[in-house]
């Protein structure tokens, strides 16, 4: 059967990955796909010395690939939003399929660029753009095909799951393990969006979007990294018997749509509390099956380079067939009138349980007025932890309280920032339990 033609633009950690993949394991992956998938060419900026590109056409112009009449699907791995944008557009309107890892620009332009796909009657194909060599896209959009999705909820950025669990195990400073994370390949260009929680908000707008059938909304998803946790936070956490991992987390309720990227306190002995390293995880409910769980490598370049493969797999599958029998990339069918309304619900409603870390001056009554604070917002205290104060010492004091309203806690927390006897902001990490979610 006549190959399919592959063009790969950019040629970093993913892209590299990708070529030696492609070329490694070409002949098991032509028997699968029923095809050969060939490399036709490759644009580059400079050559990644890990990939032998002899005999492959190269070019440093990606709009080169992307208008290339012997190409019949590029892959974008140039990374960013808006040249990959231009780049996605350009290689749509000459008919190509496009691949990409990219979910700052799925998430951001993704409405756009599937539109102008569907009007095309090409695919784009996503997979390695969330949870990295998890198959979790496709396991949502065909091997959860029968469900009616409840929630969503998981650790989708490696690089900041790297930096708490080396935080956590070996007592390391934050920027030596972003450091390492970086020189491994696991960091975005710019790593204030793996540590600040915006490229887990992309992956968490995708997932969300597949799941309930909704357009993407990256614009209203809650986001909050992991810059602020401190080594006191880990430890208290650990006292109480909770982890701190970051989660992406999503639940369809009465209300609409949660959509929602935090540091989270969960229960030691969650499935999730013990996902270390750069190993992502994302557990899916479904009304039908119940709650599943998806693991594994969640960043780095073969693991990656897996779920690119595995799209061109896919993609040379599904050109044999006509377009509109196709599973649907996006969401439930085609773009158009017909999407799903549910609103995404304002993070104020969100409903949960707290971890609160104030700093203390050590006078009698300081805790009866938190604690009044509190009651008068409805807000019931799980368990308390204060440690002996030192001789003119501040008073670090821990709590742990039941579920309420984050509309409620962000007026508790307003009144007791401006308490004469607290000192700085009072740090706020919320608890998941998982229970009724596993
Ligand atoms: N590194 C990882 O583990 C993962 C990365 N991704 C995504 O994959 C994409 C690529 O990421 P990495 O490979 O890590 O980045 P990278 O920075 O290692 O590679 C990007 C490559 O594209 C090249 N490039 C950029 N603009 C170009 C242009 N105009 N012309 C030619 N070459 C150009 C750069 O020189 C660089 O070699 C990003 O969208 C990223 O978010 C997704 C999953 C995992
Ligand atoms: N920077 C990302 C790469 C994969 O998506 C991460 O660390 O998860």
């Amino acid at each position: 059967m006549k190959p399919v033609r592959v063009g790969i633009c950019g040629l970093g950690t993913v892209g590299g990955g990708t070529f030696n993949v492609l070329t490694r394991n070409a002949d098991d992956i032509a028997r699968r796909a029923g095809r050969p998938i060939v490399i036709e060419q490759v644009a580059f900026r400079s050559l990644n010395p890990e990939c032998d590109t002899t005999g492959i056409r190269t070019t440093s112009d990606v709009f080169e690939v992307a208008t290339n009449p012997d190409i019949d699907v590029m892959v974008e791995l140039i990374g960013g939003y808006d040249l990959a944008r231009e780049l996605v557009l350009t290689a749509i309107e000459n008919g190509k399929h496009v691949v990409t890892a990219n979910k700052a620009l799925i998430a951001v332009h993704g409405n756009e660029i599937f539109k102008a796909a569907h009007e095309k009657g090409v695919i784009v194909a996503f997979e390695a753009a969330v949870a990295g060599g998890i198959p979790v896209i496709k396991s949502l959009r065909e091997g959860l095909g029968a469900n009616r999705i409840e929630w969503v909820a998981g650790i989708i950025n490696g690089t900041g799951n790297y930096i708490l669990t080396h935080m956590r195990d070996e007592g390391r400073a934050f920027e030596d393990v972003l450091a390492e994370a970086q020189a491994l390949g696991y960091a975005e260009a710019d790593p204030t969006f793996d540590v600040e929680g915006i490229d887990a908000a992309h992956k968490l707008t995708i997932l969300a979007s597949i799941a309930y059938g909704v357009p993407l909304q990256f614009d209203r998803a809650f986001t909050e990294g992991i810059s602020r946790i401190t080594a006191e936070d880990v430890e208290q956490a650990d006292n109480l018997g909770y982890v701190i991992k970051h989660l992406g987390i999503s639940k369809r309720t009465e209300a609409g749509l949660e959509l929602r990227v935090h540091p989270t306190l969960i229960p030691k002995e969650r499935l999730l509390a013990n996902v270390h390293g750069v190993k992502n995880a994302i557990a899916v409910m479904g009304d039908a099956v119940g709650p599943t769980l998806y693991y594994g490598a969640g960043a780095g370049a073969e693991p990656t380079a897996s779920a690119v493969v595995a799209d061109l797999l896919d993609v040379a599958r599904d050109i044999s067939t006509a377009h509109r029998y196709r599973v649907p990339y996006l969401a439930f069918s085609g773009i158009g009138d017909d999407v799903n309304k549910l609103p995404i619900m304002p993070m104020e409603d969100i409903i949960t349980a707290y971890y609160l870390r104030l700093l203390a001056v050590d006078r009698p009554g300081v805790l009866a007025r938190v604690a009044t604070i509190l009651s008068e917002q409805g807000i019931s205290i799980e368990a308390l932890i204060q440690k002996e104060a030192t001789e003119g010492e501040l008073v670090p004091i821990i709590l742990l309280t039941h579920r309420t309203r984050e509309k409620q806690m962000n007026e508790a927390i307003r009144l007791i920032e401006s308490l004469a006897d607290i000192a700085g902001p009072v740090t706020r990490i919320r608890v998941e339990s998982l229970d009724e979610q596993e």
